[in-house]
């Protein structure tokens, strides 16, 4: 589905993803992993066609560069880790544009849009905040409200960066399991921080160190401190704890 070729970006001088390649099917959950710097942003953007490089990144057969807004659309939704809000829409109205991307420009939502942008805000436990302003939502129930927007673009590809980065517990599980979910029918592809929250929700982990993919496998491979010291530069312990593997560090 996706298939990354040598894949490199540099800022300047400065080499920032070094000869990535990487081959995605078309469903599951992949969750990309690495300390601060390491290029995971940057990958997920090359992935979108939000960042330039070099090599190539093909989705479906077709270079992602070649490919128009449209078409990119159509195919996969990027939530990026700092959406700004640089406006007052309600939460309501903000994932109403989600459904109505595929209208005219002059055409308005149905009810059958606004029952389906309702429903997905409910899912996501933020119905109670439909009617007010995107800015003056607390940074979880925005973030929950974006991501009940990508739900509703329903492309088959979805690129998550840190999705669950502002949500408490009760939420990122939530969240996480939802993922899973949609996984079954789609790729979904997230990039993490809680190495706690790998086990049991995706099925693989990338793990990315100074511009390089340097472990690829199920969450019991990589999840190994043997690998992960070296990489965070910190001491880490392993811990098996209610089906799960836990880190803790
Ligand atoms: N537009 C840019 N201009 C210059 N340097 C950039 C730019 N975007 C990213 N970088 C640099 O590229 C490197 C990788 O950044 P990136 O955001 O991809 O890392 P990351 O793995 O997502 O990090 P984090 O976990 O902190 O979010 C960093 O050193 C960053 O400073």
């Amino acid at each position: 589905m996706i298939s990354l070729q040598e894949v490199s970006v540099s800022f300047g001088q400065k080499p920032c993803i070094q000869g990535v390649s990487l081959e995605l099917e078309e469903t599951g959950a992949i969750a990309l992993i690495g300390p601060n710097g390491a290029g995971k942003t940057t990958l997920l953007r090359a992935i979108a066609g939000l960042q330039e490089a070099e090599g190539r990144v093909v989705l479906d057969g077709a270079a992602v560069s070649g490919l128009s807004v449209k078409e990119r659309a159509q195919k996969l939704t990027y939530l990026g880790n700092s959406e700004e809000v640089v406006f007052d829409f309600s939460a309501l109205e903000c994932v109403l544009m989600a459904v109505a991307a595929g209208r005219g420009f002059f055409e308005l939502e149905s009810e059958a849009d606004v029952a389906k942008a309702r429903q997905a805000l409910e899912v996501l436990g933020v119905a109670h905040v439909a009617d007010q302003a995107l800015n003056t939502l607390s940074s979880g129930e925005r973030q929950r409200v974006w991501i009940a927007r990508t739900l509703l673009k329903n492309a088959p590809v979805w690129l998550l960066d840190e999705p669950t980065s502002n949500l408490d517990i009760k939420y990122q599980r939530r969240v996480l399991e939802f993922f899973k979910e949609e996984s079954k029918e789609r790729l979904v592809v997230a990039v993490m921080h809680d190495l706690n929250a790998l086990d049991g929700f995706f099925e693989r982990v990338v793990l990315m160190h100074e511009g390089r993919i340097v472990a690829d496998g199920p969450p019991s491979d990589v999840l190994e401190p043997a690998i992960l010291e070296p990489v965070y530069g910190t001491r880490i312990q392993r811990l098996q704890a209610d089906g799960r593997l836990a880190i803790l560090w």
